[in-house]
């Protein structure tokens, strides 16, 4: 890779103030993994001066083609890739005894680990998501194998080795004492991998499969080593039921977390549905976020988030597909089914004669990118386009061969053209994938890197 690149072309993303911001004709430049500078088009002849830049350093978009950031996946269980899109007729906690924990239970083997880690990466930057917050198993090894694919790839990512010692099968089960210590050398291991891209994440599966104990040891290694924690909270009824039944002292599911001091600024929360108004208050005052995860909600017939509230409480927000509780791994049907989601809850309001403002997909494509940048505790480092950050991005081309959409002479603008990408593209539309300024995927194909040189 050249270590300096510039691009050339129409931008678009998302900042604090503004969900939508198109930037045409306009030129960043990408110094390594970092924007060094972005300007208007007619400046490229001094910007390549300034930087002794050869012409051959620009990379010219056509004039249908953009760029947007990379997508951010903050919650995805990399082994339940192998059955994803069936078993989908189950609520969750029939779901994880029947389905999820036999399968997740394979991961002891490395060959088979392999096999479907290395799938769910591929598909993963073939899609556009160039950031996911990963569960793994409760297999130490296995998980820094995945890690190790992960880095081979180059893709960013948050990875977990989960902790389970309670209310689960005899076969997937660990003992209190052995997860902590696995979970501490799981860190030192990650860490010695010294890819600044991939991050050990404390994964205590959720509160049933905790016992009080784990879930305060584990906190204790979040902190010592500074690292996000992942776990999920408030997904469905029976689950907040069992919470009550194994950890009577809570005062309410969110409670459970707090007491074993599981709720940093680094702690992301999926599902999150059935949360009281305190719960809430909790989550914002400790500075948590959330993982919509919608696909999941309505195929394992958890609930509806209602984001809106979130949202305008100013809660951290992004957006997930949890495969294979979700049966898609691509950030687009995050997207499509956020915005029906947020629908429903207009159609209910409605039925109840109240006012309900539904997201529309500018806010919703602000939830993909650069609020779960905000959510995984990096949007320092990426989500949208600003000097200083890492370039995360994604060509996108609605006018590629066999295009899974068409344009129109009535589709004027570049807002048009994404609002359709986004509701009918995919992969095939995806025409590069830049994860911290390398190439990782080209034209529907792995580019094989060249280890971490560049
Ligand atoms: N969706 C989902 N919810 C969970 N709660 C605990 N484990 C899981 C899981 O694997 N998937
Ligand atoms: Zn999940």
């Amino acid at each position: 890779m050249a270590s300096t690149q510039v691009f050339c072309g129409t931008f678009i993303h998302s900042t604090n103030k503004d969900p939508l911001s198109i930037l045409e004709n306009t030129i960043i430049g990408v110094e390594r993994d970092k924007i060094i500078f972005i300007d208007k088009e007619d400046k490229i002849k001094e910007r390549l001066e300034e930087y002794r830049l050869s012409n051959n350093t620009v990379k010219h978009l056509t004039s249908d083609q953009f760029i947007i950031p990379g997508f951010v996946d903050t919650h995805a269980h990399a082994p339940q890739y192998t059955f994803c899109g069936k078993g989908m007729d189950k609520g969750l906690l029939d779901w994880l005894e029947c389905y999820t924990f036999p399968t997740e239970a394979n991961f002891k083997d490395p060959e088979f680990a392999r096999d479907v880690y290395s799938k769910v990466v591929d598909r993963f930057l073939k899609n556009g998501t160039t950031t996911a917050s990963y569960y793994a198993t409760i297999h130490k090894e296995t998980s820094i194998l995945f890690c190790k694919i992960i880095d081979e790839y180059g893709q960013r990512a948050l990875v977990g080795k989960v902790n389970v010692d309670q209310k689960a099968p005899e076969y997937y089960i660990e003992n209190t004492a052995e997860s902590v210590a696995e979970t501490e050398e799981f860190v030192k291991a990650v860490t010695a991998l010294e890819n600044p891209l991939i991050t050990p994440c404390v994964t205590p599966r959720f509160a049933v499969s905790c016992s009080e104990e784990l879930m305060r040891e584990v906190g204790q290694i979040a902190k010592k080593f500074h690292l996000p924690i992942q776990t999920h909270l408030s997904e469905c009824r029976p689950e907040c039921q069992m919470v009550k039944h194994v950890h009577p002292k809570g005062l309410n599911y969110t409670d459970v977390y707090n007491h074993a001091g599981l709720l940093t600024k680094r702690t992301i929360l999926a599902h999150s549905i059935y949360l009281s108004d305190e719960e809430i208050d909790v989550i914002k005052l400790k500075g948590c976020g959330i993982s919509h995860c919608p696909n999941s909600n309505l195929t394992l017939k958890s609930g509806l988030l209602n984001t809106r509230t979130l949202l305008d409480k100013n809660i951290k927000i992004g957006l997930g597909t949890d495969i294979a509780g979700g049966y898609s791994p691509s950030m687009l049907n995050a997207i499509r089914q956020t915005v029906q989601v947020s629908n429903t809850h207009a159609i209910l309001a409605e039925k109840d004669g109240k006012e309900y403002k539904p997201l529309n997909f500018k806010e919703v494509f602000r939830l993909a990118t650069l609020g779960g940048s905000q959510v995984l505790g990096l949007s320092d480092v990426i989500g949208n386009f600003e000097v200083g950050k890492q370039f995360d991005a994604l060509i996108i081309d609605p006018q590629c061969t066999n295009s899974a959409f068409d344009l129109f002479d009535s589709d004027k603008t570049k807002e048009d053209i994404l609002e359709k990408f986004l509701f009918m593209g995919d992969d095939r539309n995806i025409k590069s994938v830049y994860v911290a300024g390398r190439c990782v995927y080209e034209a529907g194909k792995r580019v094989v890197l060249s280890h971490r040189d560049s």
